[in-house]
């Protein structure tokens, strides 16, 4: 167990299994996810929670979402930096993302839906909301395990109470004569944890402990499991956020996905449970929305890791 590599990366299988909380296998798994998360700050999670029809569907969806026109497209705002329509930015030009927020529930995904079709789009909607929920469904099942393993369930369970979910429907388009082929900037997530998942086109690569980047392959059942920039303040500094970036290359436009948590009206705290003499409280407690903001200001882009120039002791 947790030998399974792909480019160093840890892979961990979560199909046709029973992860009943307290089977063997739950806590065999715990184990590899926690210390991919440790080593690593991700890994790669074998899943088939559904089908390869939702995978064609939501990425057929994505496309059809990208074919709108520009000025349908700038109606997805949002009140927070970077979780509505992002694109034409002079520093990623290849890259257009839209945000939909509150993507596990069916009012986040209308609310979307309506904004950009206004005779709607049932097949969008039960789509997206299908793959949000799915996805959401593992990323609660890591950090339960993350959570049971360093004692902190409860307060993991409060955490869960305010966790607000971001879809994210990413293209990269393929760069034109003279242009760079840097389809996002190397970066940590801002999030408090991030799955993403790729269609066909390569260009994801994870720098790994030696920092070297790994290339991920795509495949309908595999997503990347990625700590967030929230994830290492809230476990005092035990998980650090992995670096990732796009690289494009062929001629062959990139659709991702990307499925985004954030704790919403709810100061985040180190637990008690991970502060003693040697280990001493690294973050101070923080409000992640503001966290967001502050990174879009000039200070908090300029700074090496955001969130201890945010929240560091
Ligand atoms: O497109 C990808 O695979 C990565 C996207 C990403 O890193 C992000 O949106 O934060
Ligand atoms: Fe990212």
């Amino acid at each position: 167990m947790g030998s399974l590599t792909q480019n160093n990366l840890p892979v961990i299988d979560f199909t046709n299994k029973n992860l009943d909380p307290n089977s063997n296998s739950w806590l065999s798994t715990r184990e590899d996810v926690v210390r991919a998360l440790e080593d690593y700050g991700c890994f790669i999670a074998i899943y088939d929670k559904f089908s390869s029809d939702l995978h064609q569907a939501i990425f057929h969806a994505s496309e059809e979402l990208f074919d709108l026109p520009q000025e349908i497209k700038v109606l997805n705002t949002s009140d927070t930096p970077s979780h509505g329509y992002v694109g034409q930015e002079p520093i990623i030009p290849l890259y257009e993302g839209f945000g939909v927020e509150n993507a596990t529930t069916l009012q986040g995904v209308q609310k979307f839906t309506n904004l950009l079709w206004p005779n709607g789009n049932d097949t969008f909607c039960e789509t997206a909301l299908s793959f949000s929920k799915a996805v959401a469904e593992l990323d609660q099942m890591v950090m339960k395990m993350v959570s049971e393993k360093y004692g902190i369930e409860k307060n993991y369970e409060t955490l869960l109470g305010s966790m607000s979910y971001l879809l994210k429907l990413i293209k990269y388009r393929v760069p034109r004569e003279n242009e760079k082929n840097l389809g996002i900037v190397p970066h940590t997530d801002k999030s408090f944890t991030s799955i993403l998942h790729q269609h066909q086109v390569k260009g994801l690569e994870i720098k790994n402990k030696d920092g070297e980047w790994m290339l991920i392959d795509p495949s309908p059942s595999s997503f990347i499991v990625m700590a967030g920039d929230a994830c290492m303040a809230w476990t005092n500094g035990k998980i650090e956020p992995a670096h990732h970036r796009v690289i494009m290359s062929g001629n062959e436009e990139r659709y991702s996905l990307g499925l985004f948590t954030f704790i919403r009206d709810l100061i985040v705290q180190v637990p008690e449970e991970l502060v003693d003499g040697e280990h001493p409280r690294q973050f101070k407690p923080f409000d992640h929305y503001k966290f967001i903001h502050f990174f879009y200001t000039e200070e908090g882009k300029r700074s090496k890791c955001a969130i201890k120039a945010y929240c560091g002791v």
